[in-house]
């Protein structure tokens, strides 16, 4: 059974508790929480104190996708405001290793995520240290965009990766573009974590939108 994921980016920003205790009526596992700096990605969204500020709102885990440079410089922070599980993208850390330590030796589980053009190749060294690999499905920076086909055969990849390593407990979790159409297709290559903004919030009947991507 697939873990339903919503993004936050795609909830109404001036009823963001509302939003998110309707989603967790609606079926949802995890909240995901899309983290920007203007640097990484050219978009702007929440800091540790909206993460803080709407954590009471849902007992749902809070899983924060950092698309900032120099994470490591922010972790404690949204450790503090209630962040259950954070992944940190590759593309953002010189010393991956030691963000993704950052994160364990805090308690929580590390994933990391691989922009689009990004090989899973990056991986190699890391790969046992994580709970989680983010195969993005689109170029990260903002909702509503298009599904990228390629990361198919990236995500195929990834299984057999896992398979050889003896790694198949891992999280393979897919961000970007996800709908009732791509939903079958991530699933059937290996994932189990989907995340959905737009599939999820621009739906009057979230419930039925969370069941029709499981
Ligand atoms: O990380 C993200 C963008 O960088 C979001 O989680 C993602 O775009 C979800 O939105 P949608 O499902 O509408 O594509
Ligand atoms: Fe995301």
């Amino acid at each position: 059974m697939s873990i339903i994921a919503p993004s936050i980016l795609s909830a109404d920003f001036a009823a963001l508790a509302d939003d998110i205790r309707d989603v967790e009526r609606a079926g949802a596992d995890w909240i995901h929480i899309d983290v920007m700096d203007g640097h990484f990605v050219p978009n702007l969204t929440f800091g540790p104190l909206i993460v803080e500020a709407v954590r009471s709102a849902t007992k749902l885990p809070f899983d924060v996708h950092l698309m900032i440079e120099k994470p490591e410089q922010y972790i404690p922070a949204f450790i503090k405001a209630g962040a259950d599980r954070i992944t940190i993208h590759a593309e953002a850390c010189v010393h991956l290793h030691r963000v993704v330590h950052l994160i364990k030796e805090a308690g929580l589980p590390a994933g990391v995520a691989l922009n689009p053009a990004t090989p899973i190749s990056v991986l190699e060294h890391v790969l046992d240290d994580l709970d989680l690999v983010l195969i993005m499905t689109v170029n990260p920076g903002f909702g509503g965009q298009k599904f990228i086909p390629g990361s198919i055969q990236k995500l195929q990849a990834l299984r057999s990766l896992l398979e050889q390593r003896g790694l198949n407990g891992m999280h393979v979790q897919v961000d970007g573009g996800i709908n009732a159409v791509t939903a079958p297709l991530v699933r059937e290559a290996g994932a189990n974590v989907l995340v959905a903004g737009n599939a999820i919030f621009t739906e009057q009947d979230r419930a039925a939108a969370i069941t029709a991507l499981r």
